[in-house]
């Protein structure tokens, strides 16, 4: 397949949802230069995958931190200087106006960029109320990047369902980061706010995080070049 254009290939994110670093050296030697932006959640880190937050930037690649901080606000920005210094490109906050205003304080000019999540993509109205609230997820969505854009977030964590209504709000800089990407014919599994790459990227998605459609395909690397080859026809 031919090289893909670096900027095309830089909106997809690809989550390293695997249970060891071993087990992600090895689909990062997988996807090889197909793939330019990586994420690192809970399963990752928590198994002691955080020092290869400066190994994928030592070698080039660029690292979203998704480790969804939500504590006290001293917490919250203790934690942002602990991860400022990795050379991450994105790291995740829940959008709570304490959450985000310490995380935007704390993470100074360091270059380190906050996303707030505004509501995961796995909800849907339903399990909003299950969770005690009174909106739904439009409303919730949109009041929470209506804060996030005031406080100084740099970008927002959303559904793709949700990107061109909230690109109409924050403009054309923010950065709107949406998961719940599905290629044509791929199993949700447990998202409820899903689209195509291509149509994330017609609705104003900046980047696409994909997890499982890469990860578990037979072929990832294979995988990975035809979602950056959907997203270079969407744009
Ligand atoms: O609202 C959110 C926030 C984060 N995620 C994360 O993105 C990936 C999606 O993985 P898939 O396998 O493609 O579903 C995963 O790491 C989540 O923790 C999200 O899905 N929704």
């Amino acid at each position: 397949m031919a090289q893909a254009d670096p900027a095309d290939r830089d909106r997809l994110i690809v989550a390293l949802d695997v249970p060891s670093v071993a087990a992600a050296n090895a689909m990062i030697e997988k996807l090889g230069d197909s793939v330019g932006f990586y994420k690192i959640g809970y399963q990752l880190a928590y198994a002691g995958g955080l020092p290869l937050v400066e190994k994928l930037a030592r070698a080039g690649k660029k690292v979203f931190v998704d480790l969804k901080l939500h504590d006290i606000g001293n917490t919250v920005a203790r934690g942002v200087e602990s991860l400022n210094s990795l050379g991450a490109t994105f790291l995740t906050v829940h959008a709570y106006p304490q959450t985000m205003k310490a995380a935007v304080a704390a993470r100074g000019d360091s270059g380190l960029k906050i996303l707030a999540v505004t509501v995961l993509t796995s909800y849907d109205d339903s399990d909003l109320a299950d969770a005690g609230y009174r909106f739904g997820v439009r409303d919730l969505v949109e009041a929470r990047a209506r804060q996030a854009l005031a406080i100084g977030v740099d970008g927002l964590v959303c559904s793709p369902e949700e990107a061109a209504n909230l690109r109409g709000i924050v403009g054309p800089d923010m950065a709107l980061v949406t998961p719940g990407i599905r290629p044509a014919g791929a199993a949700a599994g447990d998202q409820k706010r899903i689209m195509t790459p291509a149509r994330a990227i017609t609705a104003g998605a900046s980047h696409l995080v994909v997890g499982r459609p890469v990860m578990e395909a037979a072929d990832p690397k294979q995988a990975a070049e035809a979602i950056v080859a959907e997203i270079a026809q969407a744009k």
